[in-house]
């Protein structure tokens, strides 16, 4: 049976827009109102699955959500016919007309946290979507999120689903940026690492002070016992509160790892040698790779303007690693030198390859944010809706839609366009035709 570790990548929506969402993403904030281009956004998170693809690499493509989100708008008292709605939320409310708009279900390493069926008891793959309470914009993501999972992974002999945690900070959770699994092989049992910002029932513990920590401790532990993990198989570790407070909004701003290897910034966590003593007696025997970069390397700072560690560590067919950096870490004299030595260490990773994904970055998501991983075996993967597997024709497929549907231009003002409206979910109900996906989007159930 063969193995693989599949990358889901988000498809970017219509609506891609730079609106200052996130506080604590330093990005997002200080690109806040500058003018967005949808359709070159789209193609770059194209172009980087179609990359991987022809690297051997098996590349799926999630679907983008249905935005402006019409169902919450009405939901917070905006009425009329759809225009109206549009016209009035822009006026009254602006912030919260901007949220409602926001195409931030592409990062998709935010959709899921996922559990291959190595890992759990049941020995099916485990998917629990995020429900990512922390920011209103990407709480209205979960339940459609798990709509577009369960039409990827519709086969229960294989793949299993589990609501959202619930709707509140306490359980703030933000799937598989704080989640890393290492293993030897990706067929074999693996160790899952849960990250957290902070413990929601225990306000004595360290937490950050300027920046919130979107994840909790009780929302790992609530996800490892949905997906039937053995507790001697996982890692509970907190992340370093100063550093969530100098912009590492998610773990995986600041570590990243893939089968054997642990890549992440000496400041990453709390308590690290406890941690690795931890994975290292969890892991057992096999070799494994501690990669620490160490801040007089490559600042914290650095780590996040650049993204480092937003960088996707894959194993190529041939054996070895690759790491997939965003084109920033080339232009950043400390990092780029960093990364020339990475290749020397004697670790697997030997090569580099950078991408230009700008259009994601300047909102804080890098090539790492734009994939949700499933490690599968080759039944699994034959289970997978293959409509949302990438190769040649699905490439130049969804590069003609975006060319139809999408514009290369989008400001606040054009967000309360209901013609956008209306190009967006016609684009979308021919995605669903294109992926066949099914009725996923609330527009087309009601
Ligand atoms: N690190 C990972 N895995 N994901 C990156 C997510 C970026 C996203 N940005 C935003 O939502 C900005 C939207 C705006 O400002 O318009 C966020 O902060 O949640």
């Amino acid at each position: 049976m063969q193995q693989f570790e599949v990358n889901f990548d988000g498809l970017v929506g219509p609506t891609h827009n730079y609106a200052g969402l996130s506080v604590g993403n330093v990005a997002s904030q200080s690109n806040a109102n500058a003018v967005s281009n949808p359709k070159e956004a789209a193609k770059q998170g194209l172009a980087k699955m179609k990359a991987l693809a022809d690297m051997g690499m098996q590349q799926g493509v999630l679907a983008p959500q249905e935005r402006p989100d019409m169902a919450m708008l009405r939901r917070l008292g905006f009425s009329g016919t759809d225009a109206e709605v549009l016209e009035k939320a822009a006026k009254q409310a602006p912030q919260v007309f901007l949220a409602c708009c926001s195409a931030s279900s592409m990062w998709t390493a935010n959709a899921a946290t996922v559990s291959p069926g190595a890992d759990t008891a049941d020995g099916k793959i485990h998917f629990t979507p995020a429900n990512l309470t922390n920011k209103f914009h990407r709480s209205l993501e979960p339940e459609v999120t798990g709509n577009i999972l369960k039409a990827t992974f519709a086969d229960t002999a294989h793949f299993a689903h589990h609501k959202h945690l619930p709707d509140n900070e306490h359980f703030g959770d933000e799937g598989a940026a704080n989640h890393t699994r290492l293993c030897s092989q990706y067929g074999e049992s693996g160790v899952e690492l849960f990250v957290y910002g902070r413990y929601a029932f225990d306000s004595s513990k360290p937490a950050p002070t300027r920046y919130p920590a979107r994840q909790t401790m009780e929302a790992c532990q609530a996800v490892a016992r949905l997906h039937g993990l053995d507790e001697q198989r996982v890692v509970y570790i907190q992340q370093n509160p100063d550093v969530i407070d100098q912009g590492v909004f998610h773990n995986d701003v600041i570590s990243v790892g893939n089968q054997n290897v642990l890549f992440y910034h000496q400041q990453a966590f709390l308590n690290t040698p406890a941690v690795l003593d931890e994975i290292k007696a969890k892991f057992g025997d096999n070799p494994l790779h501690f990669i620490e970069v160490p801040t007089s390397a490559v600042s914290v700072q650095d780590a996040v303007s650049t993204y480092l560690f937003n960088t996707q560590i894959i194993t190529l067919p041939e054996g070895h690693m690759a790491i997939i950096a965003p084109s920033e870490c080339e232009e950043n004299a400390a990092v780029s030198e960093y990364l020339k030595t990475l290749t020397t260490l004697g670790s697997p990773i030997k090569e580099v390859k950078f991408f230009d994904v700008k259009q994601s970055m300047r909102n804080g998501g890098g090539p790492a944010c734009l994939r949700l991983r499933v490690a599968m075996n080759d039944q699994q993967l034959a289970a997978t809706n293959p409509n949302t597997l990438m190769n040649n024709a699905l490439f130049a497929r969804l590069n003609q839609w975006v060319d139809k549907h999408y514009r290369d231009r989008l400001s606040e003002q054009d967000l309360r366009d209901p013609q956008l409206l209306i190009e967006s979910r016609t684009a979308l109900d021919e995605l669903t035709q294109i992926m066949q996906l099914g009725s996923v989007y609330p527009f087309q159930q009601g």
